[in-house]
């Protein structure tokens, strides 16, 4: 095509013909003049709009005018300034769409403009139906334009746009009239230049203002829905509210979760919205990071993402709601990243947008720390509720019920054991676990309780070596140590952390914690931690009080035995060849260390010589301690011995110590040995072997420096032979025996034991008796006494009591004369004596305690009253029944 001006010529060679006359120059000299002065004016698309719609209007006739401006990539130009007074086509339907056209800068209507670099005239009939070109030309048309004035306008050699120039009149742009526009082209390209950098200032200063203003509503706020109105406002504000979402970081550092969003109105399935609002999305997965790294915004498009295989889910949804190009821009607060803003917009001016980052950060930044601030508050509030519980808890049982209790208050932290140090220092047992969190591997689980781990296991090891804790990655130790069991058993909880520390109190280490988390808060665990090395330092010292307290108890009972008999090893009477050998033998063995087995009938004194050996040996400052194997069922006399672990049987409440245990650097005296179980007697030939023994249920070995002396009224040789007693045993004990000689064989010992007896009991009674009549002496040593000296001392003390004067005249001898009914009458004594005998008994064995439950009248079967007034009539003191 060939563009022409109004008169057909070609528009390169066309001047017009008076163009050269004086006046014509001079006129369009001044017509030039004036303009360039208006045109300097400009300031804004008004005073240009005014410059066309008066001044050049007074001086040429046109309908009205446009400029369009070529785009920065200069594609296509768009409309830039319309000329609102007097276009005819402000009333046609596509008048909206057109005046937010881009128009391609292509095609012969165009290209001509672009390529004469000067005024261009066109008749519209010319031009508005050729291929390429523009709409706006038909609809000028349609509103009775007939022709149009294409100027180029310039900066710097390169065209920047057009001036249009529309008539209803054809003729009415004269050559004068384009002359004119040619000559004032450069001044409108710079005042157009003017107006678009002020424009651009203006939207730079506006811009400023209102980000200011949002600055002022972000900075304030303190809590996440303030963050959302203030993001909301900030939005609406740019007009760039079309569904925006903030995402943190997790503090596992590998994923966000959302934080505050409006997704606006969207057609996402509610599922949809959830899974992109409460899940986690990953941040590497090629985009996120992408936009972390970025330090402008990015601008993304959905679908090319998908093309170029980012699979997470959230780009789908987008997708899925319409949105085909999305912004990230990286949160920051100085080197921090917090996280990312997506805003679902097309287009993006991004140094706006990077303010509006700067400034969501600041607002994100203040809010979080709000957050933390808030939460360490709650975690102090917490651990000072915990710390309490804890100050009340005595025993594990109220640990384990604190702890769980505890846990179950912080979100997302589960307890997968706390493991105690033995007291071999080496052994890592196993105290409390939430054995549900390993539902789907119970077996192996309960395998590994079952199994004792020690401290030296590698990942225990390290968390020992730990100064506070250590946070473990799953997946990562599941890499580096695959067939380590514990870490398999973490890894099917589904959880990623486990958060281990060491449980300590004064740098001595008591055991571990392991706490399972995705979320690992280590300060909050870390106080939970100590809290509990507090607890189970306590109950271990408070354990250990009471196994003293204990063993206080039982030395004391041994005391009070001891001080019981204390009177008797004193007092050992027997002065015939038969004990003098007895005493011999004492001396020979009481220095060593070596077994003794004393043997004699019952009531020979075989504990009295015992406690004489160690009372002479070099242990005597320590107590004996006795047993009687007798006393003891057969089931209860290894714990007896060896002691027992908590929990080691049915009953085994608390740890206990053993008599052997507590017979360490002393001596321990087995009465009636010929009594013990078989399976005890193995244990004990094992213990007295090896000098050391195992609690039962115990798994470790305690070493004992113990004496023994064994006594027995059984003939052991025969209890072997008959195969009750362990011959190995037998010998080990039978080291040093000494036989006691039954009293009938030492009848001359019999008087002074009398003797001694019954000064004994007057003194403990309060009586006045001292002497015993010839013939009752008689009567003793001609007595066999097959209860050996017991039975004489038994016989005394019925005497004294029974006496009514000082010295005792009557004896009442069993059997002594069978049959005869007034010497068996006699023995029994007056209905009186019976009765005071009785009673005194009865008061004894309710230690004394006369009235009330358990008390002796109960007993009796009286009322407390009757008691009393008996007590009174039958002359019984309280010495009588308080003796013993
Ligand atoms: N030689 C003695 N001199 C003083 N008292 C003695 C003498 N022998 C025994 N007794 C006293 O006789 C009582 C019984 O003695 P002991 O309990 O030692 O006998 P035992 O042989 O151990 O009896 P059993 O076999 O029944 O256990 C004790 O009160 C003890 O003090």
């Amino acid at each position: 095509m060939k563009a022409t001006n109004q008169n057909g010529n070609d528009l390169q060679a066309t001047l017009p013909k008076d163009l050269e006359t004086k006046e014509f120059l001079e006129k369009q000299r001044k017509i030039l003049l004036d303009l360039s002065d208006d045109i300097t004016q400009i300031r804004d698309k008004n005073d240009l709009i005014v410059l066309f719609s008066s001044r050049i209007k007074n001086l040429f006739y046109f309908k009205h005018t446009i400029v369009t401006l070529i785009d920065p990539e200069r594609t296509s130009y768009r409309p830039f300034l319309l000329d609102p007074m007097s276009s005819p086509i402000q009333t046609h339907p596509s008048y909206a769409t057109l005046v937010d056209s881009d128009f391609p800068l292509s095609g012969d209507f165009i290209e001509a403009v672009l390529d004469a670099g000067k005024p261009v005239l066109y008749q519209m009939e010319d031009v508005m139906d050729l291929p390429g070109s523009p709409t706006f030309l038909r609809i000028n048309y349609e509103r009775g334009i007939r022709e149009i004035l294409m100027t180029p306008l310039k900066s710097k050699n390169e065209t920047m746009g057009f001036l249009h120039m529309y008539t209803d009149r054809p003729g009415s742009i004269t050559d004068e009239f384009i002359s004119i526009i040619e000559g004032i082209a450069p001044q409108i390209s710079s005042a157009v230049t003017n107006i678009i950098k002020n424009d651009e200032v203006r939207e730079k200063e506006w811009m400023n203002e209102v980000l200011l203003e949002c600055s002022i509503g972000l900075a304030a706020v303190r809590t996440r829905e303030e963050l959302s109105d203030a993001v909301h406002a900030t939005l609406v504000r740019f007009n760039l509210l079309r569904g925006f979402s903030i995402r943190r970081i997790n503090s596992d550092h590998e994923t966000m979760t959302t934080y505050v969003y409006d997704l606006g109105v969207t057609n996402a399935t509610e599922a949809e919205i959830t899974e992109m609002t409460q899940g986690q999305v990953p941040i590497y997965d090629g985009l996120q990071d992408r936009v972390l790294d970025s330090s402008i915004p990015l601008q993304v498009n959905v679908d090319a993402e998908i093309r170029r295989g980012i699979a997470s889910q959230y780009l789908f949804v987008w997708k899925s709601m319409g949105l085909k190009t999305m912004v990230g821009i990286a949160l920051r607060n100085g080197d921090v990243t917090l996280g990312v803003l997506w805003l679902g917009i097309e287009q993006a001016n991004l140094s706006l947008l990077q303010a509006i980052g700067s400034q969501i950060s600041i607002a994100l930044s203040n809010v979080l720390a709000a957050e933390e601030i808030v939460e360490r508050e709650r975690e102090k509030t917490f651990l000072l509720g915990f710390s309490n519980e804890v100050a009340r808890v005595r025993t594990k049982e109220d640990l384990k019920n604190a702890v769980f209790k505890v846990l179950s208050r912080v979100v997302n932290v589960k307890l997968a054991m706390v493991n105690l140090i033995g007291d071999d220092n080496v052994t890592l047992k196993p105290f409390m676990y939430d054995r549900m969190l390993f539902e789907n591997a119970l077996e192996q689980f309960d395998a590994l309780v079952a199994a004792s781990n020690t401290i030296d296991e590698p990942i225990a090891a390290r968390v020992l070596a730990a100064e506070d804790h250590v946070i473990l990655k799953i997946t990562e130790e599941l890499e580096n140590c695959p067939n380590n069991p514990f870490v398999q058993l973490w890894a099917q909880t589904g959880l990623k952390y486990i958060f281990a520390a060491p449980l300590r109190s004064a740098q001595a280490d008591l055991g571990t914690l392991w706490l399972l988390t995705d979320d690992p808060k280590c300060e909050l665990l870390q106080g939970i931690c100590s809290q509990i090395s507090t607890a189970i330092a306590n109950i271990q010292a408070n354990e250990k009080i009471l196994a003293y307290k204990r063993m206080l108890e039982m030395e004391n009972s041994q005391l009070k035995e001891q001080i019981k008999r204390t009177y008797n090893f004193n007092e050992i009477v027997g002065s015939g060849p038969e004990m003098q050998q007895v005493y011999d033998l004492i001396s020979l063995v009481s220095e060593s260390n070596s077994t003794v087995l004393i043997t004699g009938e019952t009531g020979t004194g075989k504990e009295l010589i015992a406690r004489a050996i160690h009372s002479a040996s070099p242990r005597k400052d320590k107590l004996m301690i006795k047993v009687n194997c007798a006393a003891l069922p057969a089931n209860l006399i290894e714990s007896e011995l060896f002691g027992h672990e908590k929990g080691a049987f049915t009953g085994a409440l608390e740890r206990r110590i053993g008599k052997f245990e507590l017979a360490d650097n002393s001596t321990l005296f087995l009465d009636e040995i010929g009594e013990m179980p078989l399976e005890a007697q193995v244990k004990l030939l094992r213990v007295l072997q090896e000098k050391e023994l195992e609690r039962i249920g115990g798994k470790t070995t305690v070493k004992v420096n113990v004496r023994i002396i064994t006594a027995t009224n059984r003939d052991l040789e025969e209890e072997v032979k008959a195969g009750r007693f362990r011959s190995d045993l037998y010998y080990r004990l039978n080291v040093f025996p000494i036989h006691l000689p039954p009293l009938r064989d030492r009848r001359d010992d019999i008087i002074p034991l009398a003797h001694l007896f019954v000064d004994r009991y007057s003194k403990a009674t309060g009586r006045k008796v001292k002497k015993i009549s010839p013939k009752v002496l008689h009567e003793l040593t001609s007595y066999p006494w097959p209860g050996n000296v017991r039975e004489l001392e038994h016989l005394m003390e019925r005497c004294v009591l029974l006496s009514t004067e000082p010295m005792i005249r009557e004896v009442y001898l069993p059997n002594k004369n069978a049959g005869a009914e007034t010497a068996s009458m006699a023995m029994l004594g007056t209905l009186e004596d019976v009765e005071r005998i009785h009673i005194i008994e009865t008061i004894k064995r309710c230690r004394g305690k006369l009235a009330g439950r358990g008390g002796a009248a109960e007993y009796l079967g009286m009322p407390a009253t009757t008691l009393h007034s008996k007590i009174k009539k039958l002359g019984i003191t309280k010495r009588q029944y308080l003796a013993e």
